[in-house]
């Protein structure tokens, strides 16, 4: 049996790792959908399914697969990953002086089994001048970030405090992660 990550994102596999779980990676070619009219916890947890079964179709039987998908929500409008750095400059401007939401969806598959839940943390930004914004992006760390940010990067310089998990924001809430795992027989600690 095998625990797969069905995830590209290093953040994921780094977290991971941090708690000792031996796995291995395996992305899903699952293209996200940002634009659905779903609510935001819904699309984060449909999403995170559809990654998890996109590799379970290609796993042995008995494996145990994650998917994971982080999205910023903003007065309920989602921000995923930044297309261009315009994108980025008005993600970090709308962002800039207000609280938002991180949301991770989560899904654990195990054969027929699915499980699924997920996160939620309160991050307030600071007031951002558009020369901080603006040099934020030439950072080049939005890039590959929902909401153009990375707390766990240069990003933390634009973060007031946040209320929840922090490993959430990063992209894989290990507590909400455990207690899936633990629903298919896996203990992580
Ligand atoms: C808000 C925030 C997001 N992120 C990252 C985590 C995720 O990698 C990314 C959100 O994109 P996702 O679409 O959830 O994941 P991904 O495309 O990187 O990887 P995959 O679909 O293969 O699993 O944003 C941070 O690293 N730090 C942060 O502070």
């Amino acid at each position: 049996m095998a625990i797969i990550l069905a995830s590209a994102s290093p953040r994921r596999q780094q977290l991971l790792e941090q708690i000792g779980c031996a796995f291995v990676v395996m992305a899903s070619d699952f293209s996200e959908d940002n634009t659905l009219d779903l609510p935001a916890a819904e699309l984060a947890v449909m999403q995170a399914k559809a990654k998890a079964l996109a590799v379970a179709e290609k796993a042995n039987a008995g494996d145990i697969v994650i998917g994971a998908d982080t999205i910023v929500v903003l007065d309920g409008q989602v921000f995923g990953k930044p297309v261009d750095k315009e994108d980025a400059c008005r993600m970090l401007t709308s962002l800039s002086g207000r609280k938002h939401q991180v949301i991770t969806g989560l899904a654990v598959v195990q054969g027929n089994r699915v499980v699924t839940d997920y996160a939620m943390t309160a991050v307030q930004f600071r007031t951002l001048s558009a020369t901080e914004i603006e040099r934020y992006i030439a950072t080049g760390e939005p890039e590959d970030k929902a909401g153009a940010y990375a707390i766990q990067g240069v990003g933390a310089l634009l973060v007031e405090n946040i209320c929840g998990c922090y490993t959430n924001i990063v992209g894989l809430p290990l507590v909400t992660l455990a207690r899936l795992m633990s629903e298919v027989g896996v203990v992580l600690l």
